[in-house]
């Protein structure tokens, strides 16, 4: 009987991927929840395998693909994300490689609103305040008062996949305007009524920046000093792309002095941001662990559509969702 192909899965795979891939291969798993060490990535696939599981920041280089060695077919990824892997490398060696995009978008697209809504009405302010004491009142009319969403400018940072859904479910709120920047007008911004600007003006314009774009050699630290300086005093800053797009000195900076007046961050640099990290002592800062696709749908959904991608590099046959 011929032997059953090798897959090294860096971290724990939801139910419905990892029981597709039981069905067909010989699957050994990171044992914890918490990110792979580097040793851990290595010693994994040492010795040889025939596919590799993993996530962001789980990195796939040259290194591990020694290792992994000839029999190396194919990368399936459970993210959209992509950075973690040396896509060059890999396709010079032929290895087929697949993610998950689109599967992920709504959910991704639900923690966008939430952490509009936590921040735009004081909701981290507001639980403190309930649960460790100093309940106000009525306040003079103003008492924790924040930000409405409806008649706002709201500018979108990459109107992609999740860009356009963020956008769709903020319409009923009746938002007065839509601004988008990136590197090109998208033919879908007709579905919103989105206008095209440059990033300078959507930083002028908008009352609440939404970064949706996807990571890339050109937007690391894109919200900076320069950037923040642009905004109104009044707009709000929301993050579900990756940390690495924001300088968080300055983004402190902008929080603290008043120059912005909230942010709302699912990702940071690095992750898990470390527990005395300035960015936690603000109140205006909502901070939650990047949970952008944390359903229990996204992710098993995330997961088989990954587990299908590796059975179908094993095979040889074209992956359901290959990295274009
Ligand atoms: O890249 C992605 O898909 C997300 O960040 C997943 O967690």
């Amino acid at each position: 009987m011929a032997s059953r192909p090798i897959v090294f899965v860096s971290r724990s795979l939801p139910p419905a991927g990892i029981n597709l891939l039981n069905t067909e291969c010989d699957v050994r798993v990171w044992p914890t929840d918490s990110n792979i060490t580097r040793q851990g990535m290595l010693d994994g696939v040492r010795g040889g395998v025939d596919a590799i599981v993993c996530h962001p920041p789980d990195k796939v280089d040259t290194e591990v693909l020694d290792l992994a060695g000839y029999k190396l077919k194919v990368i399936g990824t459970m993210s959209v994300g992509l950075e973690h892997l040396d896509l060059p490398e890999i396709r010079k060696r032929g290895i087929k490689v697949g993610y998950t995009p689109n599967v992920l978008t709504d959910a991704t697209a639900e923690m966008t609103m939430a952490l509009l809504l936590a921040t735009s009405r004081r909701l981290q302010e507001g639980f403190s305040a309930v649960h460790e004491g100093g309940w106000g009142t009525w306040g003079g009319g103003m008492y924790l008062c924040g930000k409405q969403i409806t008649g706002s400018v709201v500018g979108i940072v990459g109107l992609g996949r999740i860009g356009l859904a963020v956008a769709m479910r903020l319409q009923p709120f009746g938002v007065s305007q839509f601004l988008y920047s990136g590197n090109s007008a998208k033919p879908w911004a007709s579905d919103v009524n989105a206008k095209f600007v440059k990033f300078d003006t959507l930083l002028q314009q908008s009352d609440f920046v939404i970064a949706c774009c996807s990571m890339n050699a050109q937007n690391k630290g894109l919200f900076n000093k320069d950037a923040f300086s642009k905004m109104k005093d009044s707009a709000i800053f929301i993050n579900t792309s990756r940390g690495v797009l924001v300088n968080q000195e300055d983004l402190y900076d902008a929080l603290k002095s008043g120059k912005i007046l909230a942010a709302g961050l699912d990702v940071a640099t690095p992750e898990p941001l470390p527990k005395d990290h300035p960015l936690k002592t603000l109140k205006n800062c909502v901070i939650t662990p990047h949970l952008g696709s944390a359903t229990t749908q996204a992710r098993n959904l995330m997961a088989e559509l990954t587990a299908k991608n590796v059975l179908a590099g094993l095979k040889g046959e074209a992956l359901p969702s290959p990295v274009p």
